[in-house]
């Protein structure tokens, strides 16, 4: 997706040539030739940067004056000025002001280019940072082997190029947010912004302000008050986490903007035009809520082009490792702690407990155990050190009671009981499959069958 750039200068030769080298470039460019014209060019869609004339001549207010104007109703606006009588001190005013950068006529294509180039790449990361702080930390890649997860990579892969639409599913914490960024950084609009919008944290009231931004007459003029969730994803991807739970009125609303690429703000009355690539998450069955009248059929007919599934997290135990080395990795990195490594009973445990919370609860769950967990750095962390909930539903014999309950039985019983218990966390951890659970136990497959039977163990041979 090109970036979209305003020119403000009153001189048309020179609106003319940088236009002329910027499209050149690729990127998708408008001009004005004085303040009214830009800020009407700006409240219609706002720009991705704008090149901004000091002096502009029959013009109601000034550069400086505009990028003034522009601090104030759009914060965050990369600018970069011009100046053909530039003097150094006029240059440190603007970037005082808060413009980006100063380049002095007759400029290089190349100087100003890169300067654009620069400012364009600021602005966003600025951006993505901003986000990333709201929502906590997030990853780029979808980690796990197991067949689901690579099922889940492909399908993203093949239609991340199309521009298609996509519906997540799955439940919560599961990494729906993760693979839809994953999308975007496969997709054409990779440079251009992703910016998700919680659907379930907004008040319904507020949620139709979050998305398409608030425009309030001032002064006999509308001004716009604040940008909307489709207005910064304009280029990008806009993720709906949550879709289900959008008002009724909203999702009629946000049908229209798929159909027409266009909206207005609140309170406003111009239609501001955007191209966003629209891709919603959900836990819920949209079917149902569908049946129940509350979400809107034709709204999920365009969402869900192409659905995408990811598993919870007890559906893919084998993945688990992999997950835990990774959030112990990252998680000490960034606390500035030492990595710790897990036992294998640790690690069983973790492969066996039925992670309600799914990938977020499991780096949750690491995140804790980087501080609590006793022992040095060394030392691995142990099966009892894991946070009570799921230390209590591991299978008992990771379990401190479990040993002591062994110790008070007669040999055979005691030898039933461990086998049992063992098999038993050992074909959950390896998902019900025999085979692997066979391979990791050292038994043929058919011995181990006959010994789950045997110790009436329900493998169910996935
Ligand atoms: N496959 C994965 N690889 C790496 N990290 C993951 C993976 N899946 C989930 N996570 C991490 O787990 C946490 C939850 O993931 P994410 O927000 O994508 O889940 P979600 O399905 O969108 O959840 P919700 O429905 O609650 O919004 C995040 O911190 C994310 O980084």
């Amino acid at each position: 997706m090109a970036d979209d750039i305003l020119i403000v200068d009153d001189e048309a030769d020179i609106r003319l040539l940088i236009q002329g080298i910027l499209e050149d470039e690729g990127y998708s460019v408008r001009t004005a030739a004085e303040s009214v014209t830009a800020l009407e060019e700006i409240r219609a869609r706002r720009p991705n940067l704008v090149v901004l004339d000091i002096w502009l001549t029959n013009s109601q207010v000034d550069g400086l004056e505009l990028l003034r104007i522009l601090q104030r109703e759009h914060p965050g606006l990369p600018v970069v000025m011009i100046s053909g009588h530039g003097t150094i001190e006029t240059a440190v005013e603007a970037i005082k002001d808060g413009a980006y950068d100063f380049i002095e006529k007759p400029f290089k294509a190349d100087r100003l280019l890169l300067i654009v180039q620069r400012a364009i790449e600021a602005a966003r990361l600025r951006q993505e940072n901003a986000e990333l702080r709201l929502r906590g930390t997030t990853e780029d890649e979808l980690i796990g082997r197991c067949s689901a997860i690579q099922q889940l990579r492909q399908g993203l892969l093949r239609v991340a190029p199309t521009g298609s639409r996509v519906l997540i599913t799955g439940p919560a914490g599961a990494g729906k947010e993760v693979a839809a960024r994953q999308l975007h950084q496969s997709s054409k609009r990779a440079n251009g912004p992703f910016v998700v919008l919680n659907c379930a944290t907004m008040h319904p009231e507020r949620i139709e302000q979050e998305l398409f931004g608030v425009e309030q007459g001032a002064n006999g003029h509308d001004s716009v008050s604040k940008i909307g969730t489709f207005e910064r994803a304009h280029g990008g991807t806009l993720l709906l986490d949550e879709v289900a739970d959008m008002p009724l009125e909203t999702q009629g609303k946000i049908v229209r903007v798929l159909q027409d690429q266009s909206f207005t703000r609140v309170g406003g009355s111009r239609s501001v035009e955007v191209d966003v690539r629209v891709i919603a998450a959900t836990n819920r069955d949209l079917s149902d809520l569908i049946g129940e009248g509350r979400f809107r059929e034709d709204l999920f007919y365009r969402l869900n082009v192409v659905p995408l599934h990811v598993p919870s997290l007890r559906e893919r135990r084998d993945d688990i490792p992999a997950l835990v080395e990774h959030f112990l990795r990252r998680s000490a990195e960034s606390a500035g702690l030492a990595g710790r490594q897990l036992g294998h009973d640790a690690l069983t445990a973790l492969q066996t407990y039925e992670w309600p919370g799914n990938v977020r609860q499991l780096r949750n769950v690491i995140d804790w155990l980087l501080i609590m967990a006793p022992g040095a750095a060394e030392e691995p962390i142990r099966a009892e050190h894991l946070p009570p909930d799921v230390s209590s539903s591991a299978p008992p014999v990771l379990q401190g009671s479990g040993a002591a309950e062994i110790m008070a039985l007669p040999l055979r019983q005691a030898r039933e009981q461990f086998e049992r218990q063992y098999l038993e966390a050992q074909v959950t951890r390896f998902g019900g499959n025999i085979s692997r659970t066979a391979a990791f136990v050292g038994m043929e497959r058919s011995a181990l069958h006959r010994k789950l039977r045997s110790l009436g163990i329900n493998s169910g041979d996935r």
